[in-house]
């Protein structure tokens, strides 16, 4: 006998958080807050601005640029009361067992992001040598403030697509081993290799996962025409790494939760010889999400993953109102207006997903 239950066409959620979200800064918060607070109740900001958020100062006073761009919005007032951005610091050589200290005491500090010098955008000014940082690491560990880490090595011989899986070798291993309860979320996981390395780790170690890595892999990017909008870092990888992130998003576990990785770059700017990495994904992020899950018929596994393990990590409530999403088709805007007259453009621009927010 066969039991065949039809798959859902509308699913109610608790709100859900972004724990993993660029809302860049000045003119940008503009366009970024509104689609951010519209969507989900609270996002973890990253420190990666030019010049970074290095301390409790910076983080407060970047939290008053985003209150003030989202008061201006125009967005419900519900959507308003319901935001909460919350801050990382940018990890720098400099940063001290002070730093973290007051961090941990601010209340606006979230967590500590560590981006290897040079691995992604805005990352010079990273860690160049993160063994020389145990002391600021254990300071973490003592005052239960996560690190979040970009998983990437950055020598010139390592080839892209193999610089993920070196990390975890080379480097998680052994913050792992030397600070045991430290707190630590590998952010925007790429491969099933770093998938296997969280899922063999205790409690304290977790991933966020981005709708792009779920949905594409290398071929979306490269066959039949280069699509600079598909374009991020840690850069997609082949189809079977697409499927055991699909695999570990859905499965349940508690260690993998939603971090879109929203990260907008003017569409010149990633339309050119040299484009930028980051996907733009905020406003959608939760159709593109719901479309994942159901194209492995796992839809009811997507309130976890989106509204409940991030805030079990961090050791939040869960968000008490709903959402619902229905197997309803959107168009995805073909770019979205942003700032000094440019436009940006979002992930999947024009096409068509077939879940959508109920209004
Ligand atoms: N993911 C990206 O490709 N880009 C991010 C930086 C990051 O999260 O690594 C950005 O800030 O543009
Ligand atoms: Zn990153
Ligand atoms: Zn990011």
């Amino acid at each position: 006998m066969t039991v065949t239950s039809a798959a859902p066409n509308e699913i109610t959620l608790l709100q859900p958080d972004d724990w993993h979200i660029h809302l860049r800064d000045d003119g940008a918060l503009a366009t970024t807050v509104p689609h951010a607070a519209k969507r989900f109740n609270r996002v973890i900001c990253m420190p990666n601005l030019v010049p970074p958020v290095k301390n409790t100062t910076d983080a407060r006073a970047y939290r008053e640029r985003i209150l003030t761009a989202l008061v201006a919005s125009d967005i419900d007032a519900s959507r308003k009361d319901a935001f909460d951005p919350r801050m990382t610091l940018y990890m720098t050589n400099q940063t001290s067992a002070n730093d973290i200290q007051e961090a941990a005491e601010s209340g606006i500090v979230q967590a500590v992001k560590l981006y290897p010098a040079g691995a992604t955008t805005n990352s010079a000014d990273g860690v160049t040598d993160i063994m020389a940082c145990a002391e600021v690491f254990a300071a973490m560990e003592k005052y239960n403030l996560p690190l979040l880490i970009h998983g990437e090595v950055t020598h010139d011989h390592v080839d892209i697509f193999d610089r993920e899986k070196r990390f975890l070798d080379e480097v998680m291993n052994r913050i792992i081993r030397e600070f045991p309860t430290l707190k630590v979320v590998m952010e925007h996981i790429t491969t099933g290799d770093a998938a296997q390395f969280v899922e063999a780790q205790g409690s304290n170690v977790a991933a966020t996962i981005t709708p792009q890595h779920l949905m594409f892999n290398r071929n979306h990017m490269l066959v039949g025409g280069i699509r600079p909008h598909f374009y991020c870092l840690p850069i997609l990888k082949r189809q079977s790494h697409q499927e055991a992130l699909l695999a570990a998003a859905t499965s349940g576990n508690a260690k993998f939760f939603l971090g879109t990785d929203s990260a907008p770059h003017p569409t010149h700017k990633k339309e050119a010889a040299c484009g930028c990495a980051g996907c733009y994904s905020a406003d959608i992020a939760l159709p593109l999400y719901a479309t994942a899950f159901d194209s492995v018929g796992k839809i009811e596994m997507l309130e976890g993953f989106a509204s409940r393990f991030g805030a079990a990590f961090y050791g939040l409530p869960e968000n008490t109102s709903t959402i619902t999403l229905t197997r309803t088709p959107m168009q995805v805007p073909s770019y979205y207006p942003y700032f000094d007259g440019s436009q940006l453009t979002p992930l999947m621009a024009g096409e068509t997903l077939p879940w959508s927010l109920k209004a």
